[in-house]
């Protein structure tokens, strides 16, 4: 077997994001026939973005010997073992209300994420991203020990399966093994399906909530307040990944230092390009540039911004309205290439009402630490 330390990708001297979550086999299907196979696990969708906006990570995945796609973050092998596959079901799930959803089966589930295969040193940002029951409660635990700020999909945390036919099924985040944790975590997400599996009027006192609602972008609760980020429109292909690319768009935005809003737009647009495109999304170059470039003159415009009291970390900063029309207009830029097929009908998002509410919480202030106190310091006693 190979170790983690011999798996990951040569080290940059600080790594910043960690990311911990299997890669998977995704096949969709509809309609009994196979319509995409693809890359999937929310570490790849996350991965992919994070490397897309040219930030440092580190990941720590385990699959089998019948891995089959080429990826940057090198896997742990487990020989004895199975990638961890995910068959879609996208006829199965129509709601009440017409919308069309999925139907998740895990057919195969590849070894859990053990505390021993995470890395020795330490992380700013940790991001909890199991899909497939990968994550265990004492994995979770040591993330919270070597990162200063753990994100957590909470996916990784309520989802059972099938003993027969592997349906994902949900449980109640309270009756699982991570809720004491919560106190201890910087941001749960969540998508609005998954987040009546908890009480958020009770998990925003301990950490911040992110709840996203597809076309109509995502909510962020703190202690104190909440606040609606607007959406991006997209013409969507394909569901899968929307939420894991949400999560590492809004990490991106914090790592670059941008506020919780700003970095939840960031979030928005990287969910709406996921969904354009059929698994996994390749995003066109000159896009990613003119999101950086947008990203570093907003980083640029928020340091001349009075943000001297932690109140101010969740606080919409002026222009906020700027950003994501800039943010917008960036996804108008001609692609080098089309990647787009059709598949599913497509959706146009609504224009949602904004609800600036600024308080200071201690969550906000965990944040603040994690993303400005530079520092990376290594785990006590180890090397
Ligand atoms: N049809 C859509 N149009 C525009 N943006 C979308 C669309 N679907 C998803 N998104 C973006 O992706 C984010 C995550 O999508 P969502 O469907 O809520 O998560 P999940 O994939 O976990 O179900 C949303 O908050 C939104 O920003
Ligand atoms: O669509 P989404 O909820 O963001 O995330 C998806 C997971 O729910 C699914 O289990 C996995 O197979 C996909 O590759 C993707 O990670």
């Amino acid at each position: 077997m190979v170790t983690a330390a011999a798996a990951h990708k040569p080290q940059q001297q600080q790594t910043r994001v960690l990311i911990a979550g299997n890669y998977c086999h995704d096949v969709l299907i509809q309609d009994d026939t196979v319509k995409a196979e693809s890359l999937g696990g929310a570490a790849s969708f996350i991965s992919n973005v994070v490397n897309g906006m040219s930030i440092p990570c580190n990941l720590v995945s385990k699959v089998g010997e019948d891995f089959k796609y080429p990826v940057d973050y090198t896997p742990i092998v487990i020989p004895t073992s199975k990638t961890t596959v995910f068959h879609a079901y996208f006829d199965l799930g129509i709601h009440e209300n017409g919308h069309q959803d999925r139907v998740l089966k895990r057919v195969c589930a590849c070894d859990p994420i053990r505390p021993s295969d995470l890395p020795d040193v330490r992380s700013n940002f940790g991001m909890a991203v199991g899909v497939g029951g990968e994550i265990l409660p004492e994995t979770l635990e040591r993330m919270i020990e070597i990162c200063d700020a753990v994100f957590v999909d909470i996916q990784a945390l309520i989802r059972v399966f099938d003993s027969v036919d592997g349906t994902v099924k949900l449980v109640k985040l309270e009756e699982t093994g991570f809720y004491s944790m919560l106190p201890r975590i910087g941001v749960l997400k969540a998508s609005s399906e998954e987040a009546v599996f908890m009480d958020v009027e009770e998990v925003r006192k301990w950490c911040c909530v992110v709840v996203t609602n597809g076309k109509d972008g995502c909510k962020v609760y703190w202690k104190d307040g909440e606040l609606r980020i607007s959406p991006f429109s997209a013409n969507q292909e394909d569901p899968t990944g929307a939420g894991d690319s949400f999560l590492g768009g809004f990490v991106a935005g914090l790592v670059q230092g941008l506020a919780v809003p700003d970095a939840a737009l960031l979030g928005n647009l990287f969910g709406s390009l996921t969904v354009e495109q059929i698994g996994l999304p390749k995003f066109d170059s000159r896009l990613l540039q003119r999101v950086k470039d947008e990203v570093q003159r907003r980083k640029m415009q928020c340091l001349h911004c009075e943000r001297s009291d932690n109140e101010l970390y969740f606080l919409k900063p002026v222009g906020h309205e700027q950003f994501h029309a800039s943010l917008g207009s960036a996804k108008l830029i001609p692609p080098c290439s089309s990647q787009a097929r059709p598949w599913t009908p497509s959706n146009s998002p609504k224009e949602t009402e904004q609800t600036p509410i600024p308080h200071y919480t201690a969550q906000a202030k965990l944040l603040v630490n994690s993303v400005y106190e530079e520092p990376i310091q290594t785990v006590e006693g180890k090397p």
